[in-house]
């Protein structure tokens, strides 16, 4: 458990002002994107605790004061983090903030819609942006999105987070920001792959630009909004994800370029790539709702071991030849 008090410098405000403020906030997830955001939020002076499956403190009492409870956690335990919350009797007034970049493989669900479903009374922030953990912690300066419907949430989370170096943009469409940041760990698997080939900049250039309308197409069909995707959490998110070796997609993608295989990329990360499960659930939605998504499907046959990285390059460069404008109801 990691407490704080406010900062023993004079305020600039009243301290019993900045009092008010401060926030309990718990943080869900004891992993690098966790243990980051828990940084953040006590070195702005509020009151942090931080929750792990493996940790001695039960969710129960973890979250039961708190202001804000952040869930960072894999995709994959979502659903069921979601339903010990529910039996740990979360306060209404608790204000839920998802910072998970996946989709539920079960019900291909989006983690703030799994939280909008199990609790309908409680405010849902979704926080997403180009958030590399390894630059935050490092205290390198960063933007992201706090998205709700709830205006005064996304105020109130963009408050207790934002600092010199963390500036916080809000946002009224959760599901585009959420999905900016999910979409985005499939294509960083693509560029991996792309410069682990080393085939070049403009193939680079060619794959980012043209994952775009892709992402528009899945994010449109979910409910999201297309200005959501030119933002932080859409374009901002992608270009950092894509830039290179932090990323773990993207590292993902770059050991099956050498012939590396997926299991040993995997273990040799040690940390959770989303990217491949987001794939799976990806193809299979795309599949189902005849949504055209030709970069993710290449990137699915090459986790499932069905083409080589180089038969996925010639597989989108002989594709049909058709116009470049953006149709977001496009067949292919
Ligand atoms: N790292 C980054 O730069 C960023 C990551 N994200 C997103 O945040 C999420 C977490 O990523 P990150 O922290 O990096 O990953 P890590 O692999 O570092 O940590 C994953 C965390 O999830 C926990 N976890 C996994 N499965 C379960 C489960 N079934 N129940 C409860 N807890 C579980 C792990 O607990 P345990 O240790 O017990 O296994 C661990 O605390 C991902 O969706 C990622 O895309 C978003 C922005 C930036
Ligand atoms: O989402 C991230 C940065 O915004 C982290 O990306 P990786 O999960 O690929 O490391």
């Amino acid at each position: 458990m990691v407490t704080s008090s406010a900062p023993s410098e004079t305020p600039i405000i009243p301290l019993s002002e900045a009092l008010k403020q401060m926030a309990r906030v718990t943080v869900l997830g004891a992993g690098a994107w966790g243990t980051a955001l828990a940084r953040l939020a006590l070195s702005n002076g509020n009151q942090v605790q931080i929750w792990s499956r493996r940790g001695p403190s039960d969710l129960k009492s973890a979250v039961a004061d708190a202001d804000i409870v952040v869930s960072a956690i894999s995709m994959k335990g979502v659903s069921a983090l979601a339903s010990q919350l529910q039996t740990a009797a979360l306060k209404t007034s608790t204000i839920l903030v998802t910072a998970t970049k996946g989709l539920d493989p079960e019900t291909t669900r989006t983690p703030s819609k799994i939280f909008r479903d199990t609790f309908p009374d409680n405010p849902i922030v979704v926080l997403s942006g180009p958030n590399l953990s390894k630059e935050i912690e490092a205290q390198l300066p960063a933007a992201t999105v706090v998205a709700s419907t709830d205006v005064d949430a996304a105020a109130r989370v963009q408050q207790v987070y934002s600092s010199e170096m963390f500036r916080i943009y809000t946002s009224p469409d959760p599901v585009g920001a959420e999905l900016g940041g999910t979409l985005k760990n499939v294509i960083a698997i693509a560029v991996g792959v792309c410069d682990g080939l080393k085939l070049g900049s403009n193939a680079k250039a060619a794959l980012i630009t043209r994952a775009i309308p892709e992402m528009l197409r899945v994010g449109v069909h979910m409910g999201a909004q297309v200005e959501t995707f030119y933002g932080l959490s859409g374009l901002g998110d992608l270009l950092a994800t894509c830039d290179g070796t932090l990323s773990r997609n993207y590292r993902v993608g770059y050991g099956l370029a050498q012939g590396k295989k997926l299991d040993d990329i995997l273990a040799e990360l040690g940390s959770t790539a989303e990217g491949v499960n987001t794939a799976h659930v990806l193809i299979d939605m795309a599949n189902r709702d005849g949504i055209p998504v030709p970069i993710a499907r290449q990137v699915h046959r090459l986790l499932r071991g069905v083409i080589t990285p180089q038969e996925a390059v010639g597989n989108l460069m002989e594709r049909q030849l058709k116009p470049e404008a953006c149709d977001l109801r496009a067949k292919n």
